[in-house]
């Protein structure tokens, strides 16, 4: 077995790097045990890397591939294994590491070594516009605040979700909502759109609950619309987005769908996963058990390894 370690040396603080070190000290352990696995590590030199990167490997054999860095980082490497039969496992080092919670699982001195021997199981893959996505997509305010995040992000002082709160309160008082066509589950429905989230998974923006019954094998998205509100509700409506306890706004309208697609006239923006483009139309859908995800194992090994 192939294993493919690939480390964005820019997510979060860098703190990927140092895997690195543990990577080869634990396959030097195994090569003492007997073990004759080959290892890879590739280091991203810039955005779209880890995807290509990913695709190399696969292409000539099956592997188990580990993302090392924050959700973008894990959004591109599934991006390169995609239509293959390699399976993704997740190391967080990213500022948010928003699909690993849905693992709930927890980063300790072990989890490298977890996950190395972890299962293999099948997870539900969403795709919106020919790319694909683990967590969550959306569009609307969100994505506005997801682009105004990203330039919080780059002060120190803006860790997680402190660079999303900020976005939030730049964004509110400037933002629009659009009049949108959406289709869910074969209807349409003609909206004033705040805000659209198609959910995988629970959470985003650095742990935020936006789809709380979200599961990321249940074969189908969560999807939230949210109508237009004024700025001050907004506000006040964030603190309980946080939580996951929005579903008791009027605002709010909470739909189950395996295919959703929103059009609009004017133009919006799109977030997948972080990444964001610009568009009038986004069709999703769900691919069940699309991915093989590489899940840690629960007990420790690392005593095993001697280490
Ligand atoms: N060598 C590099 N230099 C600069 N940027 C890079 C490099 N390699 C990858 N990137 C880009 O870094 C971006 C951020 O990575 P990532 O999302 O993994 O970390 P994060 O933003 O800290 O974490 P999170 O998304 O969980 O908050 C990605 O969009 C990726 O394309």
């Amino acid at each position: 077995m192939k294993h493919l370690f690939i480390i964005n040396p820019f997510a979060g603080k860098g703190g990927g790097v140092a895997y690195a070190k543990e990577i080869e000290k634990h396959f030097m352990k195994s090569k003492e045990l007997g073990n004759k696995e080959s290892y890879y590590i590739e280091f991203t030199k810039g955005p779209g890397d880890a995807t290509e990167i990913a695709r190399k490997y696969v292409e000539s054999d099956r592997c188990r591939v580990y993302a090392i860095g924050g959700d973008g980082t894990l959004n591109e490497v599934l991006n390169g294994v995609m239509g293959s039969s390699s399976s993704l496992g997740v190391i967080p080092a990213g500022s948010g590491n928003d699909f690993f919670r849905n693992i709930g699982d927890t980063v300790d001195s072990s989890l490298l070594y977890r996950t190395i021997n972890g299962t293999e199981e099948y997870i539900d893959v969403g795709r919106v516009n020919g790319r694909y996505f683990l967590n969550v997509a959306s569009v609307g305010i969100d994505a506005e605040i997801v682009a105004n995040a990203r330039k919080f992000k780059k002060y120190p002082m803006f860790f997680g979700m402190s660079s999303y709160i900020a976005g939030i309160f730049y964004t509110v008082f400037r933002y629009r909502s659009f009049n949108s066509i959406i289709n869910i589950n074969g209807m349409e429905h003609n909206k004033e759109t705040l805000l659209l989230t198609v959910a995988n998974g629970k959470y985003y923006g650095g742990g935020m609950k936006i789809a709380p019954r979200a599961s990321i094998n249940d074969g189908s998205f969560d999807a939230y619309h949210i109508d237009r509100a004024n700025p001050l509700k907004i506000v006040l409506f964030f603190p309980q987005l946080i939580r996951g306890r929005h579903e008791g706004f009027k605002e709010v309208e909470h739909f189950m769908s395996e295919e959703i697609r929103i059009r609009s006239e004017e133009r919006f923006l799109l977030n997948v996963d972080g990444e964001i483009f610009d568009t009038c139309e986004a069709a999703f859908n769900i691919i069940p058990n699309g991915l093989k995800m590489i899940v840690p194992l629960k007990t420790q090994i690392d005593i095993m390894y001697n280490m």
